[in-house]
């Protein structure tokens, strides 16, 4: 049973310069409880991506007709492409799904306390009384670790630190108890101790409260501390997935190792870090065939310039898009 499964969505910006394909022809599902890590370097259609699973892209943004995102709740399935009014939106938005950012200060409004926002999100979103809203807001303050809840409850974000302003913003995500959590470079701007807190804090409350996480991050070293599976994503299109440990001790596609690769190694300081060559093309000229091949340094001839891949199987529940997997 899935919590949420996206099917061919495609995705264009209308921009001045023209259209820009920011993803396409993605499909991935998520079941509920388990972990999906999200990776590609910057501009790889990650957070449009998972923005578009609650319709947060802004005007510009032209879904393709076959684009298919389907919500599966205790009530039914909601079709997230067909809601348009924002009361239908709410659902997706705060409700059933909720969101945190690389940098909480975007989270929370500057001119009101952590805990009203915590309350009127709350209000919106649930049954509960005032008092009700205050009372569970201290509770998830307090249960995300942060000594003297009511007192905090109280403070506005830019009297928090950092790692405190974080645990908060994860707070008030998880108060409505979302069924997916989105979570964006949740931790790149953190010092690696409260980085490896709030990934344990994660953890715990996955195995609490069941829900699906998808974890967008650049750090494949994060993704296999987090993740039950990973999906990577390069200039819009998903090349490879699978079980993270399958897909880190066995990657198949030629970007995919080469973000390994890239990875520094504790066990052996010597061995010089291998960035991938090239960087990454423009949205605007989009490679023909493989959108990798520009940089790829196992290119079989001319099929790799001209003809899109499949997936292929490559693995148990690993798929590879990359016609080296043709060849065998
Ligand atoms: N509102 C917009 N208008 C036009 N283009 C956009 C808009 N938002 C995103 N893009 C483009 O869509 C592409 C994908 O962007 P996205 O932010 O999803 O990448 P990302 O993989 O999340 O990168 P990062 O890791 O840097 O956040 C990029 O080329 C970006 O410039």
């Amino acid at each position: 049973m899935s919590l949420i499964d996206v099917e061919n969505l495609t995705l264009q910006f209308k921009t001045d310069e023209g259209l820009i394909t920011a993803v396409d022809d993605v499909s991935f599902s998520l079941a509920p409880g388990e972990v999906m890590g999200l990776v590609g370097e910057s501009g790889s259609g990650k957070s449009v991506t998972a923005k578009s699973l609650m319709k947060l892209n802004p005007g510009n943004a032209v879904y393709s007709p076959e684009s298919r995102i389907t919500l599966h709740l205790d009530s039914g399935p909601v079709d997230v492409m067909s809601l348009k009014r924002p009361r239908d939106m709410e659902i997706v938005r705060g409700g059933s799904i909720s969101m945190i950012f690389q940098e909480p200060m975007a989270s929370f409004a500057p001119a009101m306390t952590v805990g009203s926002q915590m309350v009127e999100q709350l209000l919106i979103h649930t049954d509960l009384s005032k008092k009700q809203a205050k009372e569970l807001s201290i509770e998830m303050l307090d249960r995300v670790g942060i000594s003297d809840a009511s007192t905090r409850f109280g403070q506005y974000a830019f009297e928090m630190s950092g790692g405190m302003r974080q645990r908060a913003m994860i707070a008030m995500a998880l108060s409505t108890k979302p069924k997916l959590l989105i979570a964006d470079e949740p931790t790149t701007a953190l010092d690696v101790t409260i980085q490896a807190q709030v990934i344990d804090l994660m953890k715990d409350l996955v195995a609490e409260f069941g829900m699906g996480i998808i974890f967008i991050t650049h750090d494949l070293g994060v993704v296999a501390q987090t993740a039950d599976k990973v999906a990577v994503m390069y200039l819009g299109k998903m090349i490879e997935q699978g079980p993270v440990r399958e897909v880190i001790r066995n990657p198949y596609h030629p970007y995919t190792k080469g973000l390994i690769d890239a990875l520094p190694q504790l066990d052996d300081l010597e061995k010089p870090l291998m960035p991938i060559p090239g960087d990454i093309p423009s949205p605007l000229e989009r490679p023909a065939g493989c959108v990798f091949h520009t940089r790829c340094g196992k290119v079989i001839g001319d099929i790799c310039r001209t003809v899109v891949p499949q997936w292929s199987d490559t693995g148990e529940n690993h798929r590879t898009a990359c016609h080296l997997c043709a060849e065998g």
